[in-house]
């Protein structure tokens, strides 16, 4: 197995149910994935198909109300899921890293960017102050904020949206994390400063070798960024594998639907293709068939498996359900 290959972290049958009134909703059913050491898994699906709350999971971040039934998180041969919270401190921020859309949400309006800055690289590292100050200015200049000695005496309202997600990801690699899970952290953004960031990330992603977790709706950014691409819908990922055989080989239908679709996509607001019909909501969630069957109904239900599995049909390539060797795109005037 070459270095790339190794494997950091390992979702394995995840499923994650939310208590409200009593009732409890499954928004996560039976993920697994797989992040590489030093690669980008991209995860895609449109909006409540489970995807931040899979992520929430690996460092424990979820509501209260939320419960996981099933499933491990497997990092440096321990169970996540299993770790109490003072362990799990130690891995928080510092091997594994979050970005958020909004980094307002993340940073404290009240302190300046130095105060924070300091008090985050002295959480990882031991260094006195004066030393966690040059490595605050090192760290603003290694993100592209110019003129970081004076820059670090602002507040985040002092920031333009571009540089604030510039100084979280420089919160980010202060610990030189081995992963750093990036929550659609260039929605918010315009397109030249979405453009930006995602360079960035790659470029320190080289120097620090870092492994990312990117989600998004922009199918353009993943083909970009991404070496693994993992495609979900309403809480199950229904195709996984490396980037090539995700977008030049797509089998499931959400995924040939997506993919199909991207020349009429919304570009500019950065949104996923849209497709007829809409995601069911997970008390209609239809239970031990296709969930994507609703929106293809042109496909027979006997193309549809029972219970649908994730399934390897060539090496590093999961599809969901059996629909995909019976599909073909909605005609519309002749074979597509
Ligand atoms: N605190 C909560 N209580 C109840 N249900 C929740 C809670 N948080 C999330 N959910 C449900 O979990 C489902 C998955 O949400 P999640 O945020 O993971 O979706 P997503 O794919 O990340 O969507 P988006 O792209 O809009 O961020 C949603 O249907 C949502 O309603």
């Amino acid at each position: 197995m070459a270095p790339s290959d190794e494997t950091l972290l390992t979702i394995e049958n995840l499923s994650v149910e939310f208590i409200s009134d009593n009732v409890s909703l499954r928004s996560v059913d039976d993920v697994s994935l797989t992040v590489r050491k030093g690669k980008t898994l991209g995860i895609v699906g449109e909006s409540g198909s489970g995807k931040s709350v899979t992520v929430s999971t690996i460092l424990q971040l979820l509501p209260a109300n939320a419960r996981v039934p099933e499933g491990k998180i497997m990092y440096n041969n321990q169970d996540l899921l299993t770790l109490n919270e003072k362990e799990l401190r130690k891995i928080r921020g510092n091997e594994i890293a979050m970005i958020f859309q909004d980094p307002m949400t993340s940073l404290n309006p009240v302190f300046t960017i130095e105060n924070q800055l300091i008090e985050a690289i002295r959480l990882h590292q031991k260094m006195t102050k004066k030393q966690a100050r040059d490595e605050a200015v090192r760290l603003l200049g290694l993100v592209g904020i110019k003129e970081p000695e004076k820059r670090l005496k602002l507040y985040p309202h002092e920031f333009s949206g571009g540089m604030r997600q510039r100084v979280m990801i420089a919160m980010a690699i202060s610990s030189i994390p081995s992963l750093i899970i990036a929550d659609e952290p260039t929605t918010a953004l315009d397109v030249t400063v979405q453009k930006q960031i995602i360079d960035l990330l790659q470029e320190l992603q080289m120097k620090i070798h870092t492994s990312i977790i990117f989600i998004t709706h922009d199918l353009e950014v993943i083909a970009e960024i991404a070496d693994d691409v993992v495609i979900m819908y309403a809480g199950e990922v229904v195709e996984s594998g490396s980037k090539e055989q995700v977008f030049h080989h797509p089998l499931h239908p959400y995924t040939r639907l997506l993919i199909d679709a991207i020349p009429k996509a919304n570009k500019s607001a950065g949104r996923l293709p849209t497709i007829e019909g809409n995601v069911p909501s997970l008390a209609d969630i239809p239970k031990g068939i296709c969930r994507f069957s609703t929106r293809i109904p042109w496909i027979p239900e006997e193309a549809h498996e029972k219970n649908p599995q994730l399934r390897e049909v060539e090496p590093g390539h999961f599809v969901r359900c059996t629909c995909y060797k019976n599909f073909r795109l909605k005609e519309t005037g002749g074979d597509q």
